[in-house]
């Protein structure tokens, strides 16, 4: 079996200290292969972004460790945990975070400004990502007149542009038509199957969740079941 990109032992994650410290993992045991789709899905307040954060090394966690790629995360310093995470990952969260005044060209590239990369290289890498999502003609937009489908599409080129292994969406299609919704999960699915990019999805859509090839079902902290879809 392919070695794990990303294992999970033991995780735990308490909020808060004293009597009213709240335990929102409870020690999860997980690992996501090379190149799959994981849908994480439960009950609001099963701990399903509280995971997701600590996946994506946003939060660390109180015990457990989570090892990337072979290294454990828990070894690395502030500095390079961001660098791994600007490099390593992409982020889809159904609220957007773009900057609505900025230019669309802008959001995308903002990413490799984060890494230092030349403004020239930045133009020709946000270009070729808008050309990927079909929006170059957009470039030159400020976010703020685009469609919610157009700016869900900016924001997985701008996931897109440090070339990530991973893609973390939170509710990506939350905030978007049913049509829209399915544009915007097709794209998702097309890079992981063309480019092998592993997808973690956040999902309360049992669509969304059906079409990954495994769900985790979280219950109070913990993974209640495994579901493998079959191919
Ligand atoms: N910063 C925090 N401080 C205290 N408690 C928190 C904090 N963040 C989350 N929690 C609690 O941890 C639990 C898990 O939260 P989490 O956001 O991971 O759930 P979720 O499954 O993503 O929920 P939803 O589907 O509603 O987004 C909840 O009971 C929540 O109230």
């Amino acid at each position: 079996m392919a070695s794990p990109l990303i294992s999970v032992s033991n995780l735990r994650k308490t909020y808060g200290s004293g009597p009213s410290a709240f335990e929102a993992l409870k020690g999860l045991d997980l690992d996501i292969i090379e190149g799959e789709s994981l849908a994480i899905v439960g009950r609001s307040g099963s701990g399903k972004s509280t995971l997701m954060h600590l996946l994506a090394l946003l939060d660390r966690p109180t015990a457990g460790t989570i090892t990337l790629d072979g290294t454990d995360t828990s070894r690395l310093s502030a500095r390079q945990l961001n660098r791994t995470r600007n490099s390593t990952f992409g982020f889809v969260f159904q609220q957007f975070f773009l900057n609505a005044q900025a230019g669309v060209l802008d959001n995308v590239t903002l990413p490799l400004k984060i890494a230092g990369v030349p403004r020239r290289e930045r133009v020709a890498r946000g270009m070729a990502a808008l050309a990927q999502l079909e929006l170059d003609d957009k470039a030159g937009n400020t976010a703020n007149n685009l469609s919610g489908g157009q700016k869900q599409r900016v924001v997985i080129a701008r996931a897109l542009i440090n070339r990530p292994r991973v893609i973390f969406a939170d509710e990506p299609t939350g905030n978007l038509d049913t049509a829209t919704g399915g544009v915007v999960e097709d794209i998702l699915f097309d890079l992981n199957r063309r480019q092998g990019i592993n997808l973690v999805v956040v999902t309360h859509d049992e669509d969304l969740a059906s079409r990954c090839d495994r769900s985790i079902y979280l219950r109070d902290g913990l993974i209640a079941a495994y579901e493998e879809v079959a191919a």
